[in-house]
């Protein structure tokens, strides 16, 4: 691939932005910082107007000043002039939005989805939810360790942009890089979605291990059996081992199962305390893709062979068919086994 340096001339210089919440409003924020024209599209009234009069978006990034260069819109048809778009609706509602952007979108428009998550009911990943409803957009993924707060105060972050078509993610990545954003490129997509849905479902069951003050020894043991989870549906699903031990994998996970800034994780930590569910949601207006996506990702892991016994637990949990406790006895029973799946997958 060809090298860009951050910043660099650009024919995507407008870029729409669909979603309002924190990752939204954060990538909005970056990409002016990039230079770029932003347009973003919120499903929220309230939240169109306080960006546009206040240059604030309390409720889903609060603290931030945001850029004066962003115009939001509640009107999907605003999105149409956009060189590129960034997609950022949480994944139960992807399908919904991206129907009500799709008369509106030109064929051959650049999609980088950048939800984390697997659609319930079909199991279907966000590139295939976007496929079937956009079928003229071409595809991207933006995934990696990158809390929306940071993000948006500048704080230095690294990403994986995946693009089968080279020259597009080249151009993508030059016009969403700046000097604390940086984009590498892969053409993996499907590794990119897996680490992003896969390590949301981790972070929850990391959270129950610091809930229940079971340990960092304890901790350690959960990342890493959950990594070797995340790597084995990755590869069943056609996904490369050097993508899911990159930034939209490994890196990921690193990050959203050690910080309570996650919301996966605080979510955890709050069930491992002893909270339920319902009330933990309840008190929340921002998304946990982990608990929607815990069950798909079983589903997918079932269908391929894969054992996933941390997702499977998470999985019980959230659905409130096993205890925490029950949840973590039956991991903690589990019959020895190798290490490394014997002979190594290639
Ligand atoms: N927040 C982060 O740090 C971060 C970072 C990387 C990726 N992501 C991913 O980005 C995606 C969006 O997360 P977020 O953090 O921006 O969301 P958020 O939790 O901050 O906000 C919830 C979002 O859901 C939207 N929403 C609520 N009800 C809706 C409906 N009925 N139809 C359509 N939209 C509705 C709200 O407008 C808002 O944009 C998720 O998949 C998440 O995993 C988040
Ligand atoms: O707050 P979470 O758990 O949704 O994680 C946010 C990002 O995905 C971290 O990369």
């Amino acid at each position: 691939m060809a090298t860009n340096t951050p910043g660099e001339a650009t024919r995507l210089q407008h870029i729409g932005v669909i979603g309002g919440g924190a990752w939204g409003t954060a990538l909005a924020q970056s990409a002016c910082r990039a230079g770029r024209k932003v347009t973003l599209w919120a499903y929220e009234f309230e939240t169109v107007a306080e960006i546009n009069d206040h240059r604030t978006n309390r409720v889903y990034l609060p603290g931030v000043a945001l850029d004066p260069g962003i115009r939001a819109t509640a009107k999907a048809k605003d999105i149409a002039a956009a060189d590129a778009l960034l997609f950022v609706a949480p994944s139960q509602f992807s399908r919904a939005v991206a129907s009500e952007i799709a008369p509106h979108l030109p064929s051959g428009t650049p999609v980088v989805i950048c939800t984390k998550g697997v659609e319930q009911g079909t199991n279907a990943f966000m590139s295939e939810v976007v496929h079937e409803v956009l079928p003229g957009a071409k595809i991207a993924v933006l995934s990696g360790p990158s809390f929306a707060g940071e993000v948006a105060r500048s704080l230095p972050t690294a990403l994986t942009l995946a693009c089968p078509d080279e020259a597009l993610g080249a151009e993508l990545t030059a016009a969403l890089a700046h000097r604390t954003f940086r984009v590498y490129w892969t053409d993996d997509v499907t590794a990119a979605q897996v680490g992003g849905a896969v390590k949301n479902v981790l972070a929850i069951a990391a959270g129950i291990v610091e809930g229940r003050k079971f340990g960092a020894n304890a901790h350690a043991a959960m990342v890493t059996r959950g990594f070797a989870e995340l790597v084995r549906l990755g590869r069943a699903l056609g996904g490369r081992f050097e993508t899911l031990t990159g930034l939209s994998g490994l890196g990921d996970l690193i990050l959203t199962a050690s910080s309570v800034q996650s919301r996966n994780m605080s979510l955890g930590l709050a069930l491992g305390q002893g909270r339920l569910l319902s009330e933990i949601l309840g008190q929340r207006k921002s998304v946990s893709e982990g608990v929607h996506s815990a069950g798909a990702v079983v589903a997918l892991a079932a269908k391929h062979g894969v054992e996933m016994p941390i997702c499977e637990a998470v999985h019980s949990v959230v659905k409130g068919e096993t205890s925490v406790d029950d949840a973590i006895d039956a991991l903690l029973s589990r019959p020895l086994r190798a290490e490394v799946d014997f002979p190594p997958a290639q």
